[in-house]
């Protein structure tokens, strides 16, 4: 693969630890992830101090609310010219079709699914009948009416996503080396897997951030590739 497909989830309370954190691994993944963590401790600035090192921003919001509202939050983050923006694919197609008209150029607009955090059982505690599979599979083909890039999905699922939506952007992050933690995920595949099956983008956080050495992690994550 040409382009490395790791985006660094930079989740971490500290702005400089997570400037420098990114500085050290930037040679070894193909761009970075912001979210709500960084972003709600951070904001523009934050996001702003990280586009410095020169690699594309994942900013990765999961927008949730009406239309209208989402429509202008997606207006109001032009500004920060990133090349990814997440929307929770749940909130609805017309949610969705006017995100993607709000964003800016070259930005992908992409649906979040069921979240990797989450198993059958969850999410049929929210009310969702049936498997968190069928549920992203569900929730892709929306996304995809609605005129979205692509959506986040997990490695178990971005197979089947692929084999229905050729040409789309397929963001899968809870990658977990072979020994790693899972931690709060629960729908793991290592980053190898995810990328054999078709993911675009693979999300890592954790398994970087909080390795002893996250150099010698993003090397290694790489060189599975
Ligand atoms: O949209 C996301 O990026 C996302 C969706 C999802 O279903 N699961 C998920 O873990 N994420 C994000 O991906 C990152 C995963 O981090 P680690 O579990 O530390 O690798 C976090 O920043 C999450 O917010």
């Amino acid at each position: 693969m040409s382009q490395n497909p790791v985006y660094l989830a930079l989740d971490l309370p500290r702005l400089d630890a997570a400037e420098a954190l990114a500085r050290k691994v930037s040679g070894h993944i193909g761009g970075i992830k912001l979210g709500l963590e960084f972003f709600c401790a951070h904001g523009h600035h934050g996001v702003h101090e990280i586009h410095k090192i020169g690699l594309p921003l994942f900013l990765d919001l999961k927008l949730h609310d009406i239309p209208n509202t989402v429509a202008a939050a997606m207006q109001a983050i032009h500004v920060l010219e990133p090349s990814i923006v997440t929307v929770h694919a749940s909130g609805g197609r017309a949610m969705m079709e006017d995100a993607k008209a709000a964003a800016g150029e070259n930005c992908k607009v992409v649906g979040v699914t069921v979240l990797t955090s989450l198993d059958d059982g969850d999410l049929n505690a929210t009310g969702v009948s049936g498997s968190a599979h069928e549920q992203a599979l569900r929730l892709a083909e929306l996304a995809h009416a609605a005129g979205l890039d692509g959506i986040v999905c997990s490695g178990h699922e971005v197979g089947a996503v692929h084999d229905q939506w050729k040409d789309g952007f397929f963001v899968v992050p809870g990658l977990r080396p072979a020994d790693g933690k899972t931690g709060d995920q629960k729908r793991t595949v290592t980053p190898r897997e995810a990328r054999d099956a078709g993911a675009s983008v693979l999300v890592v956080g954790r398994p970087i951030s909080r390795a002893e050495d996250p150099l010698a992690a993003a090397r290694a994550i790489e060189a599975t590739l």
